[in-house]
């Protein structure tokens, strides 16, 4: 599988918009560099544009170009670089063509900021599942399903939304720093009363923004722990049903879904009012600028008006880089809330283990293990017992007693407190993790199948698997001829959650899924416990015909699989006793 490369992602010690917006530059330099620059050059061409129609209306009125301003002299310079005489309508021409060339570049700087935005996303939704599904299994199981869900959906996309809006912002504030220069070397008055105008604005209007930042963290919260409760709600959606507790589930939600709503309204009121208020503020100082500068300074209107025009250009675009701002502090606990996501699950990265490798030819041994969930209670206390190669050992014992969390622990999933699993004589915390774990299948008691074909269903999306590979697990599964009896075979979509599949067959197929990586060591945790007397025989029927081709593991409470067993170990108050050989009575055997 083709990897795709994780993000740079930087820790900031101190969270706010602008950590956030250094964090990015920092993880994609090329990309923000490239976007920056096209929007710096389309600014440039813009303001040459302008200095353009600045010259061309000088020489269309007075043609006094005894003392031309910055703005005119560059103007005038470009126009003799191409040979031109600066009349007006070349001018005119030359800035029409600067404007078109700006709006080209602009283009391209939205294209690549929108490209940019699209990997962002994919990255940072790439980083955080790589990092859980890296992460230790004790960390996963204490992940909400929804919430995860909700990081790598809405907050990826929100966070990678800010990204957007940096640039907006930058570009915004690139052009309106163009024009003050551009209005400073005009009039230093203009300049002044450029930034003055500005800061005020900026001054003034910054409780909005912070009010936005506000309905933001309330959003991310409010739909971290709403998504949580739904995606609960629905995993139990079977037994709610039957129940008829579907209300329940609505008053639950509706709660949450009643602040959510109170929070984007928050964030919608402060966007309206941002927007609103600008343009009253920004008509107000342009009406005072031109009462001060005609009635009070006496300045000439041809003067007032450019000077005017240029202090109502830096100011809207103050103005639209405070509203893009905006939706960046509105974005920005997303972004946080991922990164800590993502650092959280990292700082739990499970350890690759060793680097010894087995093949499984002797034995899995348990010596003197001790294992507790942390509650103090030995799950396995100082317990020792062999689990031989090419043989079904059976594990039984009363409910909570610690058979999965047996099974865990030779997966390597959990690590004991003391004493060693050895493979091979190996200890398993020498081993490389990874490739003991490939050579295990395993089959969950209640298999989970997705709404795809048979063959998906035992590849899970791996494309190195031929279909002779997967008919070969079939049949050594039993599986294959009710697969093909099916009517598209492999291609038979097995419905939701394997619905339109038997609890037999699920369970077959969930043995072919496991046999088909030709796994060593086959572990059956309670694999037939839900299934009926004639479905069990099957699936038992299938295991015995494994016997002697690979190592079976299996946990049971009760039934056939204890009579097709090898060896059959009792484990009870942390200890493992090894059973006469079981006595089977119909389909119900021995857990005595
Ligand atoms: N992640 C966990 N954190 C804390 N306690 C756990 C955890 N997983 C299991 N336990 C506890 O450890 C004990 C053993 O659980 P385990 O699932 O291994 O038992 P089991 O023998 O497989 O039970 P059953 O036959 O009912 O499936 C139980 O008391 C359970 O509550």
């Amino acid at each position: 599988m083709k990897r795709s490369k994780t993000p740079p992602l930087v820790a900031a010690s101190s969270r706010g918009a602008w950590p956030m917006i250094g964090a990015l530059v920092r993880a994609y330099p090329g990309r923000s560099a490239a976007a920056l620059s096209a929007v710096f050059v389309a600014g440039l061409l813009d303001g040459l544009g302008l200095s353009m129609l600045l010259s061309m209306l000088a020489v269309a009125t007075d043609g006094d170009t005894a003392d031309p301003s910055l703005p005119e002299q560059v103007a005038l310079r470009v126009a003799a670089t191409l040979g031109l005489q600066p009349t007006a309508p070349v001018l005119l021409s030359l800035a029409t063509v600067l404007i078109g060339l700006k709006a080209v570049l602009s283009l391209l700087a939205n294209r690549q900021v929108g490209y940019a935005v699209a990997h962002i996303a994919t990255d940072l939704r790439l980083a955080l599942i790589r990092a859980v599904m890296g992460a230790r299994w004790k960390y996963y199981l204490q992940q909400s399903v929804g919430r995860l869900s909700n990081a790598v959906a809405t907050e990826a996309q929100r966070a990678s939304e800010a990204f957007q809006y940096s640039a907006e912002m930058s570009a915004m504030l690139l052009n309106s720093m163009i024009y003050m220069v551009i209005a400073l070397t005009i009039s230093w008055q203009a300049g002044v009363a450029a930034v003055v105008a500005g800061g005020l604005m900026l001054t003034v209007l910054q409780t909005l923004i912070r009010s936005s930042r506000r309905a933001g963290q309330y959003q991310t919260r409010l739909l971290g722990t709403l998504l949580s409760a739904i995606s609960g709600q629905l995993a139990a959606a079977k037994p709610l049903k039957a129940m008829a507790r579907e209300d329940h589930v609505d008053a639950l939600l509706s709660d949450q879904t009643r602040q959510l709503r109170r929070a984007l309204r928050r964030q919608v009121i402060s966007k309206e009012a941002l927007t609103a208020l600008q343009e009253p503020l920004l008509a107000i100082m342009v009406g005072i600028g031109f009462f001060l500068s005609l009635v009070v300074l006496k300045m000439p209107l041809a003067a007032v008006l450019v000077m005017l025009f240029l202090l109502a250009r830096v100011v809207s675009y103050l103005s639209k880089g405070q509203r893009a701002f905006q939706q960046v502090v509105v974005r920005e606990s997303a972004y946080w809330s991922l990164i800590d996501s993502i650092e959280d699950a990292r700082a739990q990265s499970e350890p690759r283990g060793g680097t010894w490798t087995v093949q499984l030819n002797e034995s899995i041994r348990f010596d003197a293990v001790r294992f507790s969930h942390g509650d103090g209670r030995a799950i396995l206390d100082q317990t020792s017992f062999e689990v031989p190669a090419r043989a079904l050992t059976v594990i039984v014992g009363p409910s909570g007693a610690g058979k999965t969390t047996l099974l865990d622990l030779v997966v390597g999933l959990l690590q004991p407190e003391s004493g060693h699993i050895l493979i091979d004589g190996v200890s398993l915390a020498e081993l490389d993790l990874r490739q003991w774990r490939r050579q295990i299948g395993y089959v969950p008691q209640d298999s989970v199948m997705v709404n795809e074909s048979v063959a998906y269903n035992l590849s899970l999306g791996e494309t190195d698997l031929s279909e002779d590979d997967l008919r070969e697990a079939l049949r050594s599964a039993d599986a294959l001829d009710f697969v093909e009896a099916m009517s598209d075979g492999l291609q038979t979509r097995v419905g939701e959650g394997g619905s339109r599949l038997s609890g037999g067959q699920r369970q077959r197929l969930a043995i072919a899924r496991a046999l088909v990586h030709k796994p060593r060591l086959l572990i059956l945790d309670e694999a037939t416990s839900s299934l009926d007397a004639e479905a069990q025989a099957a699936v038992v029927e299938t295991v015995s015909h494994l016997k002697g081709r690979l190592t079976m593991l299996a946990v049971a409470h009760q039934g056939q699989l204890l009579g097709a067993a090898d060896h059959v170990y009792r484990l009870a108050e942390g200890h493992m006793v090894l059973q006469p050989q079981p006595r089977v009575a119909g389909d119900v055997v021995v857990d005595d």
